[in-house]
């Protein structure tokens, strides 16, 4: 009998322009998924709170600094490569402009038009334009 596999936390941030534009990225070589496009983050680390994790996996990839970022839907996935629950955290306040650090692409979007995207993080786009973390009619 297999074990059941703990799922892994990332802290994923939607950067948000006051006219609606989001920032995404596009994995770099290397990793599982590369090419495809995500909102920047990645995996939290041991004794890190899932919003430390953000505001350093900014830091780290774009050079930014969150200043506050609310948490908003959460979404878990089975990958072959890993099972993972992702924290999704909306950000209008952030200081500085994005640079790839770690060489990835990264685009400002209004509708979104990069692709492909990550399986699990194609449902939130809907969910980014009704403002809601369900595409399920209340
Ligand atoms: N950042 C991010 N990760 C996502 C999104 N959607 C999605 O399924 N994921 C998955 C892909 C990966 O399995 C996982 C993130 O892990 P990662 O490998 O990119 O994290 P990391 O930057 O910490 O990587 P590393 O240190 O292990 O190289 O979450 C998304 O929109 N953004």
């Amino acid at each position: 009998m297999t074990a059941p596999v703990k799922p892994i936390d990332v802290a994923v941030g939607i950067l948000m322009k006051p006219n609606g534009d989001v920032l995404l990225g596009q994995r770099p070589p290397g990793k599982p998924y590369a090419g495809y496009w995500e909102f920047p983050g990645g995996k939290v680390d041991p004794g890190e709170t899932v919003l430390e994790a953000l505001k350093r996996e900014f830091m780290e990839e774009l050079g930014i600094e969150v200043l506050s970022a609310d948490e908003w839907c959460g979404v878990e996935h089975v990958y072959e490569h890993a099972h993972v629950r992702l924290h999704f955290f909306i950000s209008r306040d952030w200081r500085g402009e994005p640079q790839s650090l770690e060489g990835q692409a990264f685009a400002w979007q209004g509708e979104v038009g990069v692709e492909p995207l990550l399986p699990a993080t194609i449902p939130l786009l809907q969910w980014i334009s009704r403002d809601a973390c369900s595409t399920v009619d209340a």
